[in-house]
C-alpha cells in the first residue's frame, strides 16, 4: 500500500518545505488543473519541472486538463515518475499510456465518480494504475463518495483476473475515516490532501493512515 498526499492542500508558497513535510510518503501527488476539465487552476510544467529537481520522494502527477494527448507525455519529460490522464479527456488512451511509458513514467489513467471503468477494461495492459475518483475532480476538502467503493472492487477484480500488477488509486476526501473502506474495496494506493496537510504534523498523519491500512491487513 502506497500513501500520496495531494499538494492541493499545501501553503502553495513554500512547495519546497511542503514536500520535505511529506518524506515519509511514498509519492507526492500533483495536482495539475487547466481551468478547462476542472474549474479550478493550479499549476503546470514548468513548476512540475521544477518540483521534480527538489522533491524528496518521487512525483505522482494527476492531469485535470484538456488535451492530455498533446501534454501528458511532457509531464513525464519534466520529472514526473507516475502521469495521470483522465480517460474522458483523452482522444487516445491506449496511445497516451504507451506514450507515458515510452517517456519513462507510470501511466495512469483516472475516471471520474459518473464515468464506468467497463469501456475501458481492455486498457489495462497498458497501464499501470487506475484512479478511481471518489470526489468530482477540482477542489480539496470534498465530502468522500462512499457509492464510487464497488467500482473500485470491480477495477480489482479486473485487474485480478488478467494476472497484472496494475494499481487502483483513490482520491478525494481520503482520511482516517474512509481510507479502510477503500482499502477494503480493493484501493492499494491513497491519496489525502486536507487530512494529510490539515494536519498539524503532517508525517505523523501518514503514519497514522498507512497504520489503519496496514493493521487490518491490507
Ligand atoms: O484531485 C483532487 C481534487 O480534484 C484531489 O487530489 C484533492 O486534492 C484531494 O483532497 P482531499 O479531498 O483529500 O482534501
Amino acid at each position: 500500500m502506497q500513501i500520496s498526499p495531494s499538494i492541493l492542500s499545501a501553503d502553495f508558497a513554500n512547495l519546497q518545505h511542503e514536500l520535505d513535510r511529506i518524506a515519509n510518503a511514498d509519492w507526492a501527488h500533483i495536482d495539475v488543473m487547466d481551468a478547462h476539465f476542472v474549474p479550478n487552476l493550479t499549476i503546470g510544467l514548468p513548476v512540475v519541472e521544477r518540483l521534480a529537481q527538489v522533491s524528496p520522494i518521487p512525483l505522482d502527477c494527476h492531469l485535470m486538463i484538456d488535451d492530455p494527448d498533446r501534454w501528458a507525455p511532457q509531464y513525464a519529460e519534466a520529472g514526473g515518475s507516475s502521469v495521470t490522464f483522465h480517460v474522458e479527456a483523452a482522444k487516445d488512451p491506449r496511445a497516451i499510456a504507451r506514450d507515458l511509458r515510452a517517456a519513462g513514467a507510470r501511466a495512469g489513467m483516472a475516471i471520474k465518480p459518473n464515468t464506468p471503468f467497463e469501456p475501458y477494461e481492455d486498457l489495462l495492459d497498458d497501464l499501470d494504475m487506475v484512479l478511481v475518483m471518489t470526489v468530482e475532480p477540482g477542489f480539496g476538502g470534498q465530502t468522500f463518495m462512499a457509492d464510487q467503493m464497488p467500482k473500485v472492487t470491480q477495477v480489482r477484480e479486473a485487474v485480478r483476473r488478467r494476472g497484472g500488477e496494475v494499481w487502483v488509486q483513490v482520491d478525494g476526501g481520503v482520511s482516517a475515516k474512509t481510507i479502510e473502506q477503500c482499502a477494503e474495496a480493493g484501493a492499494d494506493v491513497f491519496v489525502a490532501g486536507s487530512a494529510v496537510y490539515g494536519a498539524q504534523d503532517a508525517a505523523a498523519a501518514i503514519d497514522e493512515l498507512r497504520r489503519l491500512v496496514t493493521a487490518h491487513g491490507h
